[in-house]
């Protein structure tokens, strides 16, 4: 009945109370086992070797006013059920220990004086009495552990991570939070210095509790593998990181991911939706998503810490065991999470001088621990009436998110952090109260075991695969919406459901044991119709593997990989841009994931069909042994007769006969299985190196969609710069061409007197009775002429883009020379001119836009005379117009000449002069 009741499809769980020694896995280990209470509650571990006689478990409340006497422990009402592994294995704690546990323990840590606490010269409230008691102003509190500011980082993790190491790989969910005033050393205490493996550099001694809970878990689950190889252990560990800012969940590992929303569901329990789960298998993937998560956490300065946390920070590992119990061909897995919180810290807004943004979060931050507080208050409550109460868990996320390790089925170390400082009395006082109201709570916590018959394994991994299917198709159709970037989670997690499935078939026992016991009978029933049956098998097998479109075989998959690869090796990395071609890949290898997932999930379900008949076959093996020894005993017993004897030697000679028929079935099944697996293995490792190519090509992918959103927006800088450039190039001319129409009039306009100045001159030399100061006039004229052109060449040559930021700052100084030029000559007129442009380009430093609207306005309401003005300026610029400006020049000069009657000689003089000039 029994082996009947284990064959059947019913899925078994198992679940063990928290009084429960849970399975010794490491039965070499001296004096350590996988011990699920902590050693804050048991003899042996950690204890002996922490600092100080720490005996938390069974330390008795303390009894101050207020505080509730310990509850009774509801240990006995929880029905007892034992696993066989752990009858075999398990050591059992004393009855006292085990009726102390309550699942909750409590350790205040008291930090050293920071630097403003040394400056003030705040003197010291708080002191250690014990291993487990301190007092603060003459009021004495005692809890599991306490740890002074001596205590190191390494001697933290003894006292509350490592017991949770061993508890969480025992099947017990754990939660380590840390709780206190703001600055306290929460942080501190929780993450510490975090290792960058990148960085070369040991890791530092300042590490908090959670990295070094992970150094510890890796290493005991090697441990663990290699001392259990005979049960296939087989652990997987997978991790999220967490914020709740302002009543918000945000995902710390893919920041895109905000305002996630809490998710209750009867199987899996309360849940994150959406939230990103990485697997990790060593401690450098621990590191780097603790820095990613870390990095992307909020933080703040106020007056009481430079980097304060403003938000609830809450990492989580959930580790899953699956090993297998060779007598019966059953798989048991064991689960269990472990949640590392570090809580925002309360605060006082006249204390920490938090304003604006801060106060805001400093209100949610009390707000949502008030709510936790009350929730601790009402568990407590409870714990010491045993009447059931409603407990507000929906109050606020912080406390709906982590109900199971309040009160629920989780062990629970609350690390208390507090100053020494008496000006943080009251907030270190109200901590105190808070870590007394924690201790009085009662865990129910259980090892999370199911035990399960491979067959029944394999159909929800088989279930889980179609499912994931239809999610990815689903999922494709809604790229559109989702966009490039949920594609590379989506393969990941796709990925993940397939590695953690390829890795089962793995676990399952080679082939049926060989029986040597030559005794055994075999009635022919039991092998009736096998032959059949492996025979359809095969067929189904091979057909199953070529039929039908999806041509889901692994075999065809195991032909295309090579391709995906020479693919994949082919590509120019030069031409990594080239996001077509990336694309076709990765759909190929999206393809090829699908395909492999059909094609794993119809071979899944066919080892599971062979799973089920090998399992019957065991049973009516066993049950025929049975009846032969049964009617053997019975024979002797009877004492046989002649004929008796002739009917039980042709008996026996038929069963030989049978017996090597189905020695010869045995073989082909084993075969037949040997085939399957190394099938299975064959399209593990494909669709394992596929899901690996994928997963890089869409993190590709997505990196080249961030850089092409990059690259366009650069690209439509550069186009709004280039409008920019050619404006001001604009500008540019224009003022050009005003700058020389002004020297061009001032020019003409003194070029009547610079003639004669020079005719003066030269008449001075040639006629000594020339009136001196005509001459001093004429010459002062021709300097300032010089001068002026000078500036104008000096500005012209100039590139527009280098000239702009000079011009701008030139422009004034130009103006008021002009100016100042325009009036040495005499040229009001010019001077109201250059006052008005002035003040036009103050406006323009002024605003830009008016500027532009300005130049538009000039451009458009511009008399058809006043273009042809700006025409013939424009041209003056250009050299192809220049000689027709040379020509005008020459007419002017000309007519002058004429007017005045100017020598030739001079006028040649005069006219080279003006070439030069205009030559810019
Ligand atoms: N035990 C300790 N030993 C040495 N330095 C410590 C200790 N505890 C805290 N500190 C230092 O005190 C400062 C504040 O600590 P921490 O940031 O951990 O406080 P917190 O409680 O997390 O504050 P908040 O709630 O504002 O985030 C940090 O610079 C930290 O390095």
């Amino acid at each position: 009945m029994a082996f009947q009741a284990r064959s059947s499809p019913v899925k078994h769980k198992i679940k063990r109370n928290a009084e429960n020694v849970p399975p010794n896995t490491t039965p070499g280990r001296g004096g350590s086992n996988l011990c699920g209470d902590s050693p804050l509650h048991c003899k042996s571990g950690v204890k002996a070797a922490v600092k100080g006689n720490f005996s938390a478990g069974t330390t008795p409340l303390h009894s101050s006013p207020g505080l509730p006497p310990r509850p009774p422990s509801s240990a006995s009402k929880i029905p007892k059920r034992k696993l066989l592994w752990e009858q075999q294995n398990s050591e059992q704690p004393a009855d006292s220990e085990k009726s102390s546990d309550t699942g909750v323990s409590v350790l205040v840590r008291v930090r050293p004086f920071n630097k403003k606490e040394l400056l003030e010269q705040s003197s010291a409230i708080i002191s250690k009495a014990s291993t487990n008691s301190l007092s603060i102003c003459d009021q004495h509190y005692t809890f599991d552990a306490v740890a002074d500011e001596d205590s190191t980082q390494e001697e933290m993790f003894k006292l509350v991570g490592l017991p949770m190491v061993e508890n969480c790989l025992a099947g017990f969910n754990s939660s380590i939070f840390a709780y206190g005033q703001t600055g306290s050393g929460k942080t501190y205490t929780m993450w510490g210095v975090v290792h960058d493996p990148t960085s070369g550099k040991p890791p530092s001694a300042e590490r908090g509790v959670t990295p070094r809970v992970f150094e510890t878990l890796f290493s005991r689950i090697k441990e663990e593998e290699t001392k259990n190889a005979e049960k296939q252990l087989f652990f997987q560990c997978r991790c999220s990181f967490l914020e709740i800012y302002n009543e918000q969940i945000a995902d710390l590992l893919e920041p895109r991911h905000k305002n996630l929303q809490v998710r209750e569901d009867v199987k899996t329990g309360v849940y994150v939706d959406n939230l990103t789960e990485e697997y990790v298998s060593n401690m450098d993937d621990v590191s780097r998503l603790l820095l990613k998560g870390l990095g992307n956490r909020r933080i703040g300065a106020t007056s009481l810490n430079t980097e304060s946390s403003r938000s609830h920070t809450v990492f989580t590992c959930v580790l899953e065991c699956r090993y297998k119990t060779l007598a019966d061909g059953m798989s048991s897995v064991r689960r269990s999470r472990i949640n590392l919180v570090d809580l925002a810290g309360s605060e006082r807004q006249k204390q920490s001088g938090a304003a604006g943004e801060r106060l805001k979060e400093a209100g949610n931050i009390n707000r949502s621990l008030s709510q936790l507080g009350n929730v601790i208050n009402i568990l407590a409550e409870i714990a010491q009436s045993g009447k059931q109460r409603h407990v507000p868990y929906r109050d606020s996320r912080l406390t709906f998110l982590l109900q199971e390790s309040l009160g629920g089925n989780a062990k629970l170390a609350m690390i208390c952090a507090v100053s020494p400082a008496d000006s943080c009395k009251s907030e270190s006082t109200s901590t105190l109260r808070f870590a007394q109201r924690a201790k009085a709570i009662q865990n129910k916590a259980v090892v999370n075991e199911e035990t399960t018959s491979d067959s029944n394994l394999l159909r929800e991994q088989i279930r889980q695969l179609k499912d994931e299917l239809k999610r990815m198709k689903s999922k494709e159709k809604q790229q559109g919406v989702d966009g490039p970037y949920s594609s590379a989670c989506n393969a990941r997690r796709s990925y993940n459901l397939l590695r953690l499935s390829l890795a089962l078939p793995m676990t399952v026992p080679a082939t049926v044991d060989s029986d040597s016991d030559e005794e055994m009978e075999i009635d022919e029933n039991a092998v009736e119709g096998r032959e059949n049956s492996v025979e359809s098998i095969k067929e189904n097998t091979v057909n199953d593997s070529r039929e039908n479109d999806h041509n889901a075989t692994p075999e065809k998959h195991d032909e295309q990989m090579p391709e995906y690869f020479a693919l994949a090796q082919q590509r120019d990395p030069d031409k990594a841009d080239d996001n077509q071609a990336r694309r076709r890949e990765v759909e190929e290898l999206q393809d090829a994931l699908e395909v492999a997932m059909t094609g794993h999930a119809r071979l899944l379900e066919q080892y599971a069909e062979l799973q089920e008949k090998h399992v019957a076959l065991v049973a009516k093996q066993r049950r025929i042994r049975e009846g032969v020894t049964d009617v053997r005993q019975m024979a002797m017993r009877a004492g046989a007769s002649s004929s008796q004897l002739k009917w039980l030697e042709s008996q026996a000679a038929q069963i030989v006969a049978l017996n090597l028929e189905r020695e010869q079935e045995r073989e082909a099944a084993n075969e037949e299985i040997e085939f399957l697996q190394s099938q299975l293995r064959d399209t593990a490792e494909a669709v394992q190196a596929a899901g690996e190519l994928l997963v890089r090509l869409k993190e590709a992918e997505e990196a080249a969609a961030i850089a092409n959103d990059a690259a366009a927006l650069a690209e439509q800088d550069a186009d709004r710069m280039y409008r920019e450039m050619e404006k001001l190039k604009r500008r540019h001319a224009t003022e050009m061409a005003t700058l020389q129409q002004r020297l061009l009039e001032s020019r003409l306009q003194r070029a009547a007197p610079c003639p004669m100045c020079v005719m003066a001159e030269r008449v001075k030399f040639q006629f000594t009775d020339v009136d001196p100061d005509t001459a001093a006039a004429a010459m002062e004229a021709e300097q300032d002429a010089a001068a002026l052109e000078q500036e104008l060449a000096q500005y012209k040559n100039h590139t527009p883009m280098e000239a702009i930021d000079e011009d701008e700052d030139e422009d004034e100084d130009e103006d008021e020379e002009l100016a100042a030029e325009s009036g040495g000559c005499d040229q009001q007129g010019q001077g109201e001119e250059l006052y008005a442009e002035d003040s036009w380009r103050e406006e323009d430093h002024r605003d830009d836009a008016a500027l532009e609207q300005e130049e538009e306005r000039y451009e458009e309401s511009s008399t058809p005379g006043e273009h042809k003005e700006g025409e013939k300026i424009a041209a003056r610029n250009d050299p192809c117009e220049q000689g027709e400006e040379e020509d005008s020049s020459r007419d002017y000069y000309e007519h002058h000449r004429q007017d005045d009657g100017f020598e030739d000689e001079i006028h040649d003089d005069l006219y080279d002069g003006s070439e030069d000039r205009c030559n810019f």
